[in-house]
């Protein structure tokens, strides 16, 4: 039978969580920037032996704090997310199993299977947000649709959100007259025209 992808997308407001990153190298830089470019006011602090330079001015631009330094398990303590990225396969291991025994959520990067979430590839349109996962199977192929569909969809897709919110204000009656007046408006939208030929 074909395997399924059973992942369940949340969106999570990283500016109210605090957030562990375990590595501060290639990989631990990525993770950080892909945050910071979805969340800017993500609350994190990176732990490691050291620190490559853009990272400092990462950090230094969103406010996270650098500790540099060995991992140890006081680390997680008052965390909710844990995001390791060390070049020592044991001690991510070692950050998993710590994380499990405190009911944290945890990614190893690029080791599905240490992952109780997977970072998706991100398309960020004003207040559309579009989350990406292949199920950890392709991250190149997570990347290209995230440009793909950063291509496609309208930069003005937000003035479409911003209005149809005001429009809701305005409508009177209750909940179910509402839906019903918002589905009718935005009907047409995802039905293709007839070909006039
Ligand atoms: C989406 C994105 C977000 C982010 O990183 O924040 C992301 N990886 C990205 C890029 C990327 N990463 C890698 C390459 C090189 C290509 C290659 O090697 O295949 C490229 C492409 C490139 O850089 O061109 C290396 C890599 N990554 C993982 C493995 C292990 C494996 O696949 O088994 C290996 C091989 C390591 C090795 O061989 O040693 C695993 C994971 N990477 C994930 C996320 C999670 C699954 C996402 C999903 O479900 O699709 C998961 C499971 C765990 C995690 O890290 O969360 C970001 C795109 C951002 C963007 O551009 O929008
Ligand atoms: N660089 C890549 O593009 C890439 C691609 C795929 C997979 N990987 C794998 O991902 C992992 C990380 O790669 P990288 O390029 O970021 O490595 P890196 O060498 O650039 O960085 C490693 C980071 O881990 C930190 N670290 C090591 N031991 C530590 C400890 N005890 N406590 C705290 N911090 C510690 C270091 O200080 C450093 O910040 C490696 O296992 C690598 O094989 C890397």
């Amino acid at each position: 039978m074909e395997e399924r992808n059973e992942l369940y997308p949340i969106f999570l407001k990283v500016n109210q969580l605090n957030i562990l990153v375990v590595g501060g190298g290639n990989v631990g830089h990525e993770k950080l920037h892909f945050l910071f470019k979805s969340s800017p006011n993500a609350k994190v602090e990176v732990v490691a032996k050291w620190f490559l330079k853009e990272t400092e001015e990462l950090a230094k631009l969103h406010g996270a704090k650098l500790t540099k330094g060995r991992y140890k398990r006081k680390y997680l303590k008052k965390r909710h997310v844990v995001i390791a990225a060390t070049n020592d396969a044991k001690l991510n291991k070692r950050v998993y199993k710590d994380a499990k025994k405190r009911f944290l959520l945890a990614n190893i990067a690029d080791t599905p299977e240490l992952c109780d979430f997977y970072m998706g590839g991100i398309v960020n349109k004003g207040h559309v947000k579009i989350a990406i996962s292949t199920n950890g199977k392709s991250p190149t192929t997570a990347k290209r649709l995230r440009q793909f569909f950063e291509e496609v969809i309208p930069e003005n897709v937000n003035e479409m959100v911003e209005n149809l919110n005001e429009y809701r204000k305005s409508i009177k009656g209750d909940f179910e007259a509402k839906v019903e007046q918002m589905n009718s408006i935005t009907e047409s939208l995802i039905y293709k025209k007839e070909k006039n030929d």
